[in-house]
């Protein structure tokens, strides 16, 4: 029997002049995580906000806050996270120069660690440190905007992490991220997914209603054969 799912709405395609609002209503729909995109417009294109407004955000929920690091060299900031309240830091191997350091910084500092991989980037990467992670996140876009098309290769990828994973006894998440909709969700927990990431798919239109529905649909997912 698989784990729970985790729905994880991504926090950058809220009305940012109504944070607050949106917190609120994942609340309503019990919703146990809120992925936190930090973007350094180095790494990637896109700027969009850091520690102190996470700290903020910290007040306002008990949600998991999972944060996403798009950032040059993180192992420089795991301090700011922790102190701000969070729970998983994730980082992507790609950026950095000293990649089991930094995982084990994260754990040292007493959070939940994730090792991100772009759509690009092979699985070989993570062999060495697969043992010390929580958490793998596969990119299904290439990382720096909300609302893009999940790339199909992802698919693949799940389920070469998800072997691996399997294959070593670990017990480490695989949360899938980009393009996930009530469409797709389906095949992405097929493949071995258990952490769902959904940004647009969650904050355009009803947020309350949207979660809701991806949560039901982890509930049936014994019916449609995805249960792992
Ligand atoms: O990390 C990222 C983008 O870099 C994501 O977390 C997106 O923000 C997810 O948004 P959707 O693709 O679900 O709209
Ligand atoms: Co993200």
């Amino acid at each position: 029997m698989g784990k729970e799912i985790i729905l994880s709405p991504s926090l950058l395609s809220v009305d940012f002049a109504h944070i607050a609002d949106g917190i609120k209503e994942l609340d309503r729909a019990e919703v146990p995580a809120l992925h936190l995109d930090v973007m350094d417009g180095a790494f990637v294109p896109n700027i969009s906000f850091g520690a102190p407004v996470i700290k903020c955000l910290r007040k306002e929920t008990n949600m998991i806050f999972d944060v996403h690091l798009m950032v040059e060299e993180p192992v420089r900031y795991i301090d700011d996270f922790k102190k701000a309240g969070a729970d998983w830091v994730t980082v992507h191997a790609e950026c950095c120069k000293h990649l089991h350091r930094t995982i084990t910084a994260i754990k040292e500092a007493g959070m939940k660690a994730g090792v991100a991989l772009n759509p690009a980037t092979p699985v070989s990467v993570i062999d060495y440190v697969l043992d010390e992670v929580d958490m793998v996140l596969v990119m299904s876009v290439n990382p720096g905007f909300g609302g893009q098309s999940f790339i199909p290769s992802s698919l693949r990828k799940i389920v070469e992490v998800r072997k691996l994973i399997d294959e070593r006894n670990l017990d480490v998440r695989i949360e899938v991220d980009g393009g996930v909709n009530l469409k797709n969700v389906g095949e992405v927990i097929k493949s071995g997914a258990d952490v769902i990431v959904a940004g647009s798919a969650v904050f355009n239109g009803d947020i309350y209603e949207n979660s809701t529905k991806f949560m039901e649909k982890f509930r049936e997912r014994g019916s449609d054969g995805a249960e792992r």
